[in-house]
């Protein structure tokens, strides 16, 4: 689903006005007879309703969907803030159809201490500035955003389009901003609703279709997506009846540590669940055995070092031995060791294929930034934002990290993702990405590891760099929606993520 700019989404509105017999007040309309059902779908009537409205088009949304939950028996009342003297046209066709048939439903605010009292069990919905704030909001306007954030504990809020004071793809952060359970938003996420620091403004975001004309959505570019399942339909291929293990690729891993191979058997496992043919695992020496028990299914090669790893360039010493692999993957567990970054700046001397890093391979670049320019193009990166900023720096906002992000894949030809509720993955070609699959129950140690495994098996597989990773994050965050969904956020771990991988190729399967 493309993500597209607050200017954008007025042009998506302007050419369906033009190119259909749908007027701009019937858009209105339809706009907010979505969130009607969906407020009667969810709410009884019993429940009083008192809706927030500006001047502009998402007061105009507030002031019909007073009108239609009036219709429907609810007791709905809106208070209109007066932030403006001048109301849009569609404000003012809903205002006056309001005042016509329920006069007693409208309260006006001009100044704060004109806001109403709110009864105890009522529904809040906050239509007060939707995608057309275009500045922060100031003076008593500020105390009324900041008054109404309150309501959030002891009411539910529900935002008409975006929560009020946010902005649509720019940074919100230090401004006054509504806070909502509930974001009812016309047929695109914004930019901000994928933001972490905005995780605590938007609530659960619910996309209501208002029929914007898809041919607009289809012809125009935009920079942000989200990764929908029917992407990843296209891009996954199912095994042929006639293949081989060669067919799929050998991957070559070099994780886990003295305390930390937990790490390296979880990525194993991954990479072997996910489907690639053969699998190396290089790791020191008190690594063997836990790996020829756990992993049957891998081969394994030890390091000369017993507690870290610190020879493993030497897998790819020269053409016909790094020939053997079809990708690397690097880092779960690895540690820090001086001999194991000796041996990473080897490895990366020596070997030009794209690879998988993650974890201590990428503290590993962090702390030696020069390494970074020797990373093969195409490679994947997969940092945490801890790992993100020891890699790139700080930035002030989500909205500078993003760019950042964005920047560094296109100069560095890399594909680098920044791990998160929504992921954000930026390629080489300027587009980023983001993935909605998975939940908290993900927020585990392991649940990286796992990761790297898929992303090293589909590289294995020949999948291209980038499907590699909007399909390896999907699938990683589906399984764990699979895993949460069999035995609870709290209860799930990193091998019921690789467990349930099984269900979802099977998922993938019926669409092949
Ligand atoms: N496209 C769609 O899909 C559809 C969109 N629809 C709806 O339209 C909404 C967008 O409406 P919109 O463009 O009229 O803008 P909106 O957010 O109501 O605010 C504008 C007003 O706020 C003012 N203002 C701005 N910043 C301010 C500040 N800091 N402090 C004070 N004032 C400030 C600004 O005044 P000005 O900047 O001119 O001073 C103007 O008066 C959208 O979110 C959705 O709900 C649906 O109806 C139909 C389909
Ligand atoms: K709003």
């Amino acid at each position: 689903m493309k993500i597209f700019t607050a200017q954008q989404i007025r042009d998506a509105d302007a050419y369906t006005i033009m190119h259909t017999p749908i007027s701009s007040i019937d858009l209105m309309e339809k706009a907010a007879m979505a969130c009607t059902n969906w407020i009667c779908k969810n709410y009884g009537e019993q429940l009083p309703v008192y809706i927030f409205c500006g001047m502009g088009n998402n007061g105009g949304d507030g002031l019909a969907i007073t009108r239609l939950l009036l219709n429907r028996g609810y007791q709905a009342k809106a208070i209109i803030l007066h932030h403006s003297p001048n109301a849009s046209a569609d404000h003012t066709t809903n205002y006056q159809a309001l005042r016509h048939r329920y006069p007693d439903s409208i309260h006006h605010v001009h100044e704060i201490k004109d806001l109403p009292p709110v009864p105890e069990n009522a529904l809040i919905a906050d239509a007060i500035f939707g995608t057309g704030l275009s500045r922060p909001a100031e003076g008593w306007m500020a105390d009324a955003i900041e008054q109404l954030s309150h309501y959030y504990d002891q009411h539910t809020v529900i935002a008409i389009d975006i929560p009020s004071g946010l902005m649509a793809d720019a940074s919100s952060a230090h401004m006054p901003v509504i806070k909502a359970h509930h974001t009812l938003s016309f047929e695109f996420y914004k930019l901000a609703f994928l933001l972490p620091e905005n995780a605590a403004l938007t609530g659960e975001v619910h996309i209501l279709s208002i029929g914007l004309l898809p041919d607009y959505i289809a012809q125009t570019p935009a920079r942000y997506q989200v990764t929908e399942a029917t992407h990843i339909h296209d891009i996954y291929r199912p095994r042929k009846p006639f293949s081989h293990k060669g067919t799929f690729g050998h991957a070559l891993l070099i994780a886990g540590s003295e305390g930390k191979m937990g790490a390296a058997v979880l990525s194993a496992k991954a990479c072997l669940h996910t489907g690639a043919g053969l699998l190396t695992c290089h790791v020191p020496r008190c690594g063997y055995d836990i790996i020829q028990i756990s992993v049957p299914s891998a081969m394994c090669l030890t390091d000369e070092q017993k507690d870290h790893s610190s020879v493993f360039h030497n897998n790819v010493a020269t053409p016909e031995a790094a020939s053997r692999y079809k990708v690397i993957g690097i880092g779960p567990g690895l540690g820090t060791a001086a001999g194991t970054a000796w041996a990473l700046e080897k490895l990366l001397e020596h070997y030009h294929s794209p690879m998988v890093l993650d974890a201590d391979a990428l503290n590993i670049l962090g702390a030696s930034p020069h390494l970074l320019r020797k990373v093969p193009q195409q490679s994947l990166l997969t940092p945490h934002p801890k790992e993100f900023e020891r890699l790139f720096g700080k930035t002030a906002n989500d909205i500078e990290r993003l760019e950042l992000l964005s920047e560094k894949a296109r100069a560095l030809q890399l594909n680098i993702l920044l791990k998160g509720r929504y992921t954000a993955m930026a390629f080489p070609d300027g587009s980023v990405w983001f993935n909605a699959t998975g939940n908290a129950g993900m927020a585990k140690g392991g649940s990286g590891d796992v990761l790297t495994g898929i992303l090293t098996s589909l590289l294995a597989q020949g999948y291209a760099p980038k499907e590699a990773m909007l399909m390896g994050v999907y699938l990683h965050g589906l399984a764990g929606d699979y895993a949460a969904a069999e035995c609870s956020q709290e209860a799930m771990t990193a091998e019921d993520i690789i467990r349930l991988l099984g269900k979802v190729f099977l998922e993938l399967r019926k669409y092949a």
